[in-house]
């Protein structure tokens, strides 16, 4: 089970995430959803290691994988390039699978300048599944996606049968997710003092 147990994080006297506790299955395809600031990338960066909390427990499985909210490309790397710089030598070969499974086998050869909003989100999306993990945690991995295209997608990585947590504010992604675990409430508390 991926968890967090009486979790909290603070930036200086913002108070994010308040003693807060949740399960995710380990399989399929989980969506956080809620309103903008309520701490849906704070809690995926909990679960990537990248954010302390204070107290509480994080049980995550061993190389746990992120999208970052940007895309983080490369300007003088191709779209293929970005896929096997990130694959063992031996699989090098790979890279043209995982552009197919983000649908931009075409764009191989063009650098992110050429590519469109979605595209290069698209792009980023493949470099982190071609990265493997035991988990998937994509920080809305569809923004700039039309909803069919994202709904292509999302069954391709269902298939990889790796666990998936994905925050969305898209309500057609969401509806495409397994299940949606909402992290609504006021958005921030601030501490006194
Ligand atoms: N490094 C930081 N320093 C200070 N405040 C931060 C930091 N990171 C996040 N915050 C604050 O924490 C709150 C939650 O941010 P977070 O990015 O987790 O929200 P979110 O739900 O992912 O929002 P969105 O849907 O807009 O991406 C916001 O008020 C944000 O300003």
């Amino acid at each position: 089970m991926i968890s967090v147990e009486d979790i909290t994080v603070c930036f200086e006297k913002k108070r994010v995430l308040d003693h807060f506790s949740a399960c995710f299955p380990e399989k399929g395809i989980t969506a956080l959803s809620g309103p903008s600031g309520c701490g849906k990338t704070t809690l995926l960066r909990v679960l990537a290691g990248l954010q302390e909390t204070e107290g509480g427990k994080v049980n995550v499985p061993d190389r746990p994988v992120l999208l970052f909210q940007e895309d983080r490309l490369l300007p003088w790397r191709t779209a293929a390039q970005h896929i096997s710089d990130v694959l063992p030598r031996a699989r090098r070969g790979e890279a043209g699978r995982w552009l197919e499974l983000v649908e931009l086998e075409e764009a191989a050869g063009q650098r992110p300048a050429a590519l469109s909003g979605g595209m290069r989100r698209r792009l980023a999306l493949a470099r982190t599944l071609a990265c493997g993990g035991a988990v998937f945690l994509l920080d809305e991995p569809f923004t700039g996606v039309d909803a069919p295209c994202a709904g292509r997608i999302l069954a391709r990585i269902r298939g990889l049968g790796v666990p998936v947590l994905l925050s969305s504010h898209e309500a057609e992604v969401v509806a495409l997710c397994d299940r949606m675990i909402p992290l609504d409430g006021p958005p921030l508390r601030i501490l006194q003092g």
